[in-house]
């Protein structure tokens, strides 16, 4: 069987055209930054291998050549921005964003001389495969290892042969004529690239339907009126705190917190405001705690902090701190004073479950609630509740 590029670049390219105008069907308009970035770049790709095979045996030109080379540099960037986007920020975009410059503007200059030009852009063509396939590597989010794996097999294949050819057009410039002369390295690089097109797009695929169920997950765990972790998500990180600290025989004290009167502001001041005064209380939730420290929204105005390392005095400081900043920013803010009722407990050597630590902490607020509202009370691990 006689294999020659032209026709394997030529399939790769009605492969990569096929491709490019299907996925923008099948994936929908509503596209995530990355998904949309990874897009673009695919319909780069797709440009810029199709103008420079046009331009080598079409029609010979210089401009196409050049905007060729300026299409394959600028889908490289883009996929390392949807690399980033589903990985989490990776290093070497600034280098990668060079060399995207540099190596159309340096092909363009040196054109005329064959052996410069195309070992120019291709080792800096190969310079960026290999920035590519290191941005696969770590994951800083959770990702799936499986499609990382698929993209850093072609995008270190396709840099190695990158690498190879240009060599042979700077060195070896008699063997190495055109990109599809039949010379092994080309049908090897041709034949690369057709097994990058489908591995790449399996590997786009998985990675897109991995942040879909990543943004589903986080939405499912997630409050959407103030953004804190709601019941189900504040459950599952509070039982790993509570795991953690039991291991490890470090504190843990865990706060109940519930608005008072809260059905009266909605009376009187409508559901809107009462939904702003969620979101306050939300906010200010988050600027009282410390790195580390877990709030949630358990339902309706019932919130619950986890305060790990702590003691009972610490998480009644935390209670000093939200109060007074409540009080201030409530009154500037929603125009009427709103206060809270809570109960701490404090894990202890007997504490086996978070639950009995929680329904503590619930049981001191509901004694709060019923010694007047507006305080914190400890829920010992006795009967009694004691003022903190
Ligand atoms: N605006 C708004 N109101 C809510 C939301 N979730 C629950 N509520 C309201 O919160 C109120 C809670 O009322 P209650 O359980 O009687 O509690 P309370 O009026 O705060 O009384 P105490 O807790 O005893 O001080 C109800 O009127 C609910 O409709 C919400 O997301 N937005």
């Amino acid at each position: 069987m006689q294999l020659d590029a032209l026709s394997l670049m030529t399939v790769a390219m009605v492969n990569l055209v096929t491709i490019s105008l299907a996925l923008p069907l099948v994936m929908g308009k509503s596209l995530t930054p990355a998904a949309r970035a990874a897009q673009r770049a695919l319909l780069l790709l797709t440009s810029g291998w199709t103008a420079l095979v046009v331009s080598e045996y079409l029609v010979s030109s210089y401009v196409l050549s050049v905007l060729a080379m300026a299409g394959l540099s600028a889908s490289l960037v883009l996929l390392h921005r949807a690399l980033s986007g589903w990985l989490g920020p990776r290093r070497g975009g600034r280098t990668l964003l060079l060399l995207a410059v540099a190596m159309p503007l340096g092909y363009a200059f040196s054109f005329s001389h064959y052996p410069l030009r195309v070992g120019w852009s291709n080792f800096l063509l190969a310079a960026m495969l290999v920035l590519l396939a290191r941005a696969t590597l770590v994951a800083r989010r959770h990702a799936g290892r499986h499609w990382r794996l698929l993209l850093l097999a072609c995008f270190a294949i396709m840099a190695v042969l990158t690498a190879a050819r240009g060599v042979l057009g700077a060195f070896f410039t008699a063997a190495y004529p055109t990109f599809l002369s039949p010379n092994p390295v080309n049908i090897a690089a041709a034949l690369a690239v057709n097994m990058a097109v489908v591995l790449g797009t399996v590997a786009l695929l998985v990675a897109w339907r991995d942040e879909a169920d990543d943004r589903l997950r986080t939405m499912a765990n997630t409050d959407s009126l103030t953004g804190l972790p709601n019941r189900r998500g504040f459950m599952e990180r509070a039982e790993a705190l509570f795991a953690n600290a039991h291991r490890y025989r470090q504190p843990l004290a865990v706060l109940m917190l519930d608005l008072d009167h809260f059905k009266h502001i909605n009376d009187s001041y409508g559901h809107d405001r009462g939904d702003d005064a969620l979101r306050l209380f939300a906010q200010m939730l988050r600027e009282t705690r410390r790195t580390g420290d877990l709030a949630g929204r358990l339902g309706g105005e019932e919130f619950c902090v986890v305060l790990p390392s702590s003691q009972r005095h610490t998480a009644s400081g935390f209670d000093q701190r939200l109060r007074a900043r409540l009080q201030q920013r409530s009154e500037e803010e929603l125009g009427f004073t709103l206060s809270y009722s809570a109960g701490v407990a404090a894990m202890t050597d007997g504490d086996a479950t978070l639950a009995g630590l929680l329904a503590r902490a619930d049981a001191a607020l509901y004694e709060a609630k019923h010694g007047g509202r507006g305080m914190l009370l400890m829920g010992d691990s006795g009967s009694g509740h004691t003022v903190v």
